[in-house]
């Protein structure tokens, strides 16, 4: 399970995170939502690792995950995508996934030397997981193409992905819909399921409510770094607290 336990980060004085504790079970898909500048990204940077929070923990099955360490982090089960895709545009779609899949024997200099045959029958494998995980998220026929010449949502789909590669047991989404046509929307949510089908814990930051509605087992809204309500996504949508902060903006 992770535990997020009373976590605070201010930049410059402002706080974006204010004593913020939740948790995420494995199999479960919990939802993050919240208006602009809520603090959503930055939860999800300090649960990734990238940003050591000024007070407060984060848990995985009881261990402490290193503050600040992102390479540690992934180490230790949990992938992330981000709002914009990071891929390299110029390798192809199957390079990309090769790219994210971690510890390969392959990639020790001593294997590589020492124990070729090991190495190649490595990379074949990882070419074959590649392949495997390209073929459920329906861009197998795209394998050889520059990731770059990808749709927007494609790319992001391209990223769960890579994201999936290490096999992690949490795994952070940021905004996977945004700008994404709804057919592959459609997509994410039937992938998103399958995730939390294999046991993973799922995270998922998302301004689009149709998506969080259908995927999130649990919901919980941050506003001005601090959570103001949790639940259901039908509890939370008729939350007075959100419909004001949240739902109301965008009404
Ligand atoms: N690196 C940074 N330096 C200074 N301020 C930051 C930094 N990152 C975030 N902030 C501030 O922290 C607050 C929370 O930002 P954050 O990006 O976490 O919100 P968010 O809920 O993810 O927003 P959005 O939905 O727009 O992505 C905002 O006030 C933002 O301006």
């Amino acid at each position: 399970m992770l535990l997020i336990r009373d976590v605070t980060v201010a930049f410059s004085g402002v706080r974006a995170l204010d004593g913020v504790s939740l948790e995420a079970r494995p199999g479960r898909i919990l939802g993050l939502i919240g208006p602009n500048g809520s603090g959503k990204s930055t939860l999800l940077n300090v649960i990734a690792g990238a940003i050591a929070p000024d007070s407060g923990a984060v848990t995985i099955d009881g261990v402490p995950v290193p503050a600040g360490r992102p390479d540690q982090v992934a180490a230790r089960g949990v992938a992330r995508t981000f709002q914009i895709s990071r891929l390299a545009r110029r390798l192809t779609v199957i390079q990309n996934m090769m790219v994210g899949r971690r510890n390969q024997p392959g990639e020790s200099l001593m294997t590589l030397l020492l124990r070729p045959g090991v190495s190649r029958r490595a990379e074949a494998a990882c070419a074959q997981a590649a392949y495997a995980m390209l073929q459920r998220l329906g861009l197998a026929h795209l394998a050889n193409h520059p990731a770059g010449s990808l749709s927007g949502g494609q790319q992001k789909l391209l990223s769960m992905g890579m994201a999936l590669m290490s096999e992690p047991r949490v795994i952070l989404l940021d905004e996977p819909a945004a700008g994404v046509n709804p057919v592959l929307v459609e997509q994410q949510i039937v992938f998103l399921k399958a995730m939390a089908g294999e046991g993973r814990t799922v995270l998922l930051i998302e301004h689009n409510m149709e998506m969080i509605a259908d995927v999130c087992d649990e919901v919980v809204v941050l506003d001005a770094g601090a959570i103001i309500a949790r639940g259901t996504p039908a509890d939370v949508r008729q939350d007075e607290r959100v419909m004001r902060s949240y739902l109301g903006e965008v009404a």
